[in-house]
């Protein structure tokens, strides 16, 4: 119980709720427990009109009394148990929501780190059924709990007061039938987590193999896809009916240990009544009524106790996050314009989970307004600069500064809301286009939209769709092409206005006239705005203020486009490897 503790601010958040929903609770089971007692008054109101002590008109008055009373109080308890789910599993999915967002919060303060050692499939577990088993502790078996605490008591004392020894051979088979409910739960606990293993294992199949259809295809791999789907549908089968059968003994194993108890009390109490150790039949009656009552609560003592357990492991995933703590945090509460020369002194960075040095001794100087184009051979280390610049990761050592600030004294909240980044992978939502856009400004008029796109080279691709800049992307929509989704990802950046552009190979699926056309527009917009522009292509590095060439994570060239293809090394080859495409063709041409 000591991780579930975590909840028990939620709990004190919602005590009003809470406790008037357990006050009635109590109060629905009292009602509920009148039933039998009425039933046994019935008993004794006909033995009593047998042995001639009552006249007919008298056992008639009885009789609607005693059934008013039972209807009054069925109709009492059922009014209060419906408001006794309504306060309990009303709290219960408050709780569930303040938790997913709590998760949710954290998840959105962790570093990139966190996500790389961490599998989606996981983390959305943690946010969807952990959350959802944890609730399951603070809703029904709260309730079931108190339900069955109280119905076990108030029901213990009124049969021991009529007849302690019957009482005693009624309640026999209660704990077996706890126990055994106990011990099925689990099981089925456990069978139900391989069937959930095996489910999600054939839908990321499905998915992926929908994801990947043209590939499929295109190699003509459709019957050995559908195979392993099988063999994943098959062990799914095989899983749910192992589970359907232990399911499948839930229910007899209750009516055979009510029908047990029902014995008992038939044979025990008919004795006690031939004896004269009971007064009237309707003990006999009450009785049963109060096996068929307890019966359920006292199952769900073995039930709930296999939630609790279950919502502890999960409780116990949750903190595992919660507890960690951001490796990026914001240090700087105040606000911290960014501006300035951005300066790399002989910064080193090592990713922790792959052990790769990224980068070694790098430094050079940006200065304000101006651009810098990097180049070097895949994975010298380009984007990991960008990566430093927006503190997405801190620097392992060296100092990165920013009109001479380093960078961890910047408001991170400022530092990022001060940078455009267009990605690699150019990442859109499936919303619509012009969403996709004001993602980088969200106050942005639709003529701002438009003049990022007209900028981003975008606009007459978006304008040629039925529905323009309304058009829906992703699963739900279209799918744009490559460099289209590259475009509407610079305009992204560009709407945003912002103080430092980050552009990592981000015209690679553009043509180079295309690619062109954008670097006149963005070296208009960039005026007066520090720019990096990671590349392959020297077209978009020519006119950049200063090129460094990377290699290994270290610097290995530095100078303008003119200085390097003057002297011999990597910028000079990959120029006049490039002088014969049509790229640069048109580059020489713009030149
Ligand atoms: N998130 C990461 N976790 C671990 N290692 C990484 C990560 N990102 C990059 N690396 C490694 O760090 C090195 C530098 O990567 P980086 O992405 O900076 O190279 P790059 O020059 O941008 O490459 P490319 O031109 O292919 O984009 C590579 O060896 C890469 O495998």
């Amino acid at each position: 119980m000591k991780e579930l503790q975590h909840l028990n601010k939620y709990f004190l958040k919602y005590k009003k709720q809470l406790l008037f929903g357990i006050v009635i609770t109590i109060v629905a089971r009292i009602f509920l427990l009148f039933t039998p007692r009425y039933v046994r008054e019935i008993f004794i109101v006909v033995e009593k009109y047998l042995k001639g002590e009552l006249t007919e008109a008298a056992i008639k008055s009885d009789l609607i009394e005693i059934i008013i009373y039972i209807i009054g109080a069925a109709i009492i308890g059922g009014i209060l148990t419906f408001y006794m789910r309504q306060y309990i599993i009303n709290v219960s999915r408050y709780i569930e929501f303040d938790l997913k967002n709590e998760v949710y919060e954290q998840y959105q303060k962790l570093s990139l780190n966190f996500y790389k050692k961490n599998r989606t499939g996981d983390l959305m577990n943690r946010i969807s059924e952990d959350v959802g088993k944890v609730r399951m502790y603070a809703g029904p078996a709260i309730m079931y709990s108190i339900n069955t605490i109280t119905l076990f008591v108030i029901a213990i004392i009124y049969m021991f007061k009529e007849a302690p020894l019957l009482t005693l051979y009624t309640i026999i088979p209660l704990p077996v039938l706890s126990v055994a409910i106990y011990k099925l739960s689990k099981e089925i606990h456990k069978r139900s987590t391989i069937v959930q293993e095996c489910l999600s294992t054939l839908s990321t199949y499905t998915q992926e193999s929908f994801s990947g259809i043209s590939v499929i295809k295109a190699y003509g791999i459709e019957k050995q896809t559908a195979t392993s789907f099988e063999e994943l549908a098959n062990l799914s089968r095989e899983k749910q009916i192992s589970l359907a059968k232990v399911e499948a003994w839930f229910f007899p194993m209750m009516i055979l240990l009510i029908g047990a108890s029902n014995l008992l009390v038939i044979y025990i109490g008919g004795m006690q009544y031939i004896n004269g150790e009971i007064e009237s039949l309707g003990t006999i009656a009450e009785f049963i009524i109060y096996v068929n009552i307890l019966t359920w609560p006292v199952a769900t003592v073995g039930w709930v106790t296999s939630i609790v357990q279950q919502a502890e492991a999960s409780q116990k995933r949750i903190n595992e996050f919660l507890k960690i703590q951001p490796e990026i945090t914001n240090k700087v509460t105040t606000e911290t314009p960014v501006s300035g020369d951005i300066n790399f002194n002989n910064v080193s960075f090592t990713y922790d989970d792959t052990n790769i040095q990224a980068l070694n001794g790098v430094s050079f100087t940006i200065k304000e307004g101006e651009t810098l184009a990097i180049l070097g051979k895949t994975g010298s280390g380009k984007s990991t600069i960008l990566d430093l610049i927006g503190r997405l990761y801190d620097v392992d050592s060296g100092e990165i500064t920013i009109n001479k600030t380093p960078l961890d004294q910047f408001n991170l909240n400022n530092l990022r809301d001060s940078i455009g980044y267009v990605p690699q992978d150019a990442f859109l939502f499936s919303d619509t286009i012009k969403n996709n856009i004001k993602f980088g400004k969200e106050s942005a008029t639709d003529e701002e939209v438009i003049e990022a796109a007209k900028n981003a080279h975008v606009h007459k691709n978006i304008i040629k769709f039925n529905k323009g800049y309304d058009t829906i992307l992703g699963e739900r929509g279209i799918t744009l092409s490559g460099g289209q989704k590259q475009r509407v990802s610079i305009a992204r950046a560009i709407i945003k206005a912002p103080k430092i552009l980050l552009f990592d190979d981000c015209l690679s699926a553009v043509d180079t006239e295309t690619e062109e056309k954008i670097l006149k527009n963005l070296f208009k917009i960039s005026k007066g705005k520090t720019s990096v522009i990671v590349s392959h292509r020297v077209s978009s590095a020519k006119n950049a203020h200063k090129i460094i060439v990377l290699d290994n994570g270290k610097i290995i060239q530095e100078g303008t486009h003119e200085q390097l293809i003057n002297v011999d090394g990597y910028y000079k080859n990959l120029y006049l490897k490039q002088l014969n495409t049509t790229g640069i063709t048109n580059d020489l041409k713009a030149d």
